[in-house]
């Protein structure tokens, strides 16, 4: 335990003030893991040497409960029981989202450009935008409303629009200072449901919207398939996994009634939550950092531009994986994106209690010398590896785990919607780059918005104007 002298208070202060600095100190001086007191909690901090102990050993270290406390929003749900169904939705992107990739690409890659003409649109004149994360949130609800809930529903502009207001409204719910949790651990979270239930409740206007659009879609979705039986063709989307597979899913159309519907609209806004913030965080910083850094534009550019040619522009998954420079500026991005992270006795010998709150410090492997030379550089070249005539010989893609690349966890818990997250990424830049110069006022890289151990991407002008070929 790193010793601290303010009782109640412990380490809060110099973690609230500059979180990145004073993991990184406890880190050197303190070893792997070390354990602060955090918010009146304390909380052990696993490095490079002992955080795969944390994915291998899911049964020890309760996954699930953690999330729960990080993602607060569900406590003002009705019907579904904050992240009970946390299993089945890790499963259903597994089995309906991954593996179908493939199938969701043209749709996505359609959704994305629809988002970039509406929010970003004509740039003749040299347009600025002073908060960029903004603009991606309505640019990716598209294509994730397609896949979590469906072709169907993108036609409905008002549910579009109502959708992004709610996950803008949600996102902001984890800034509710933490400060609560050191009057009383627990404070926080009742302080937030309370609120939620009494004062403010972003989730009921576009809950009854869901309802009156969606619930004709899936009364005719379960009519067909009362019909056809074993003949039904499941639709490819995610909500159709919740009506065919799940325990509670309608057995005809009668079940399709308001409060089923309910608790459907709740578990499609668990995997908005799940799919979209962090696909919006890491777009938005990739941006930043390609705009700050010109050395990186004609290289990236020209990429895009042969691809896109190839093609007309109609690209396919092996299309997107021959964007290989592109795959290293979202690799690196994703890689500079995430500072951190029974009794237990670690292979350093470090023994922590039962129902101790363990975090990763991810920066520990990703910012370490050891297994990325110079880590402070953003170099997105450094997965490829080029042949002497300047082709690609080979290149790690930024949605490959590896032992010492964690943004997407690692294990059995690995976010199963990597593939889709990173195809995505690379369909918005894409487009974006070969549209769009695009560069910082400041002409640099600006730095991270930070908020404790939470690091957004910069609230600062980007400069956007029409490429003129
Ligand atoms: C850049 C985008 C994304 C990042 C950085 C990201 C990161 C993560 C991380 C770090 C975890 C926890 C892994 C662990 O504890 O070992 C996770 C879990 C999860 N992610 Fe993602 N994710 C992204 C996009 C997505 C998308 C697009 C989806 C759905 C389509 C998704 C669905 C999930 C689910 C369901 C889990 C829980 C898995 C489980 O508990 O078994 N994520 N993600």
């Amino acid at each position: 335990m790193v010793p601290y002298s303010l009782p109640i208070i412990g380490h809060t202060i110099p973690y609230i003030i500059d979180a990145g600095k004073f993991l990184a100190e406890c880190r050197k001086k303190y070893g792997d893991p070390f354990s602060i007191y955090v918010f009146g909690n304390v909380v052990t901090y696993a490095g490079h040497k002992t955080s795969f102990e944390i994915y291998k050993e899911h049964d020890i270290f309760d996954h699930d409960s953690i999330l729960a406390e990080t993602l607060i929003f569900p406590l003002a749900f009705k019907k579904a029981k904050g992240f009970d169904n946390l299993r089945f939705l890790a499963n259903a992107v597994h089995e309906q989202i991954s593996e179908k990739v493939k199938v969701f690409l043209p749709r996505m890659h359609k959704e994305i450009k629809r988002g970039i003409d509406l929010y970003i649109g004509d740039c003749k004149e040299p347009k600025v935008f002073n908060n960029l994360g903004n603009t991606t949130i309505s640019v990716m609800v598209r294509p994730m409303c397609n896949i979590i809930i469906g072709e169907e529903a993108c036609q409905f502009e008002e549910l579009v629009t109502s959708i992004t207001t709610l996950l803008r409204q949600l996102g902001v719910l984890p800034l509710i200072p933490q400060v609560l949790s050191l009057i009383y651990p627990k404070l926080q979270l009742k302080a937030i449901s309370l609120f939620l239930k009494f004062v403010w409740n972003p989730i009921d206007k576009p809950k009854k919207l869901f309802i009156k659009l969606m619930k004709p879609i899936v009364k005719e979705r379960i009519f067909q398939k009362e019909k056809l039986g074993n003949k039904y063709i499941m639709k490819d989307d995610l909500m159709e996994y919740y009506l065919i597979k799940s325990d509670s899913a309608p057995n005809n159309v009668n079940d399709v009634n308001d409060e089923y519907m309910e608790y459907l609209f709740e578990q499609m806004t668990i995997a908005f939550f799940a799919a979209f913030f962090t696909t919006v965080k890491v777009v938005t910083e990739a941006i930043y950092e390609y705009g700050g850094r010109p050395e990186l534009w004609k290289d990236i550019y020209e990429e895009q531009l042969m691809v896109y040619n190839q093609k007309n522009g109609n690209l396919t998954i092996d299309d997107v994986h021959k964007m290989v420079k592109l795959d290293g500026l979202v690799k690196e991005s994703l890689r500079q994106s995430f500072p951190k992270g029974d009794s237990y006795t670690f292979n350093t010998g470090a023994t922590i209690p039962k129902g101790r709150k363990v975090a990763v410090y991810a920066a520990d492997s990703h910012f370490n010398p050891e297994y990325f030379e110079n880590p402070e550089m953003f170099q997105p070249n450094r997965y490829l590896t080029l042949n002497s005539d300047g082709s690609v010989l080979n290149y790690t893609s930024a949605a490959k785990l590896e032992k010492y690349y964690v943004p997407f966890g690692a294990g059995k818990h690995a976010c199963p919607g990597r593939i889709l997250a990173v195809t995505e990424l690379k369909l918005c830049l894409h487009e974006l780059i070969l549209k769009y110069h695009i560069k910082t006022k400041s002409g640099k890289v600006d730095p991270r918005w930070k908020l404790s151990d939470f690091w957004l991407a910069p609230i600062t002008d980007l400069v956007f104007e029409n490429r003129k070929n």
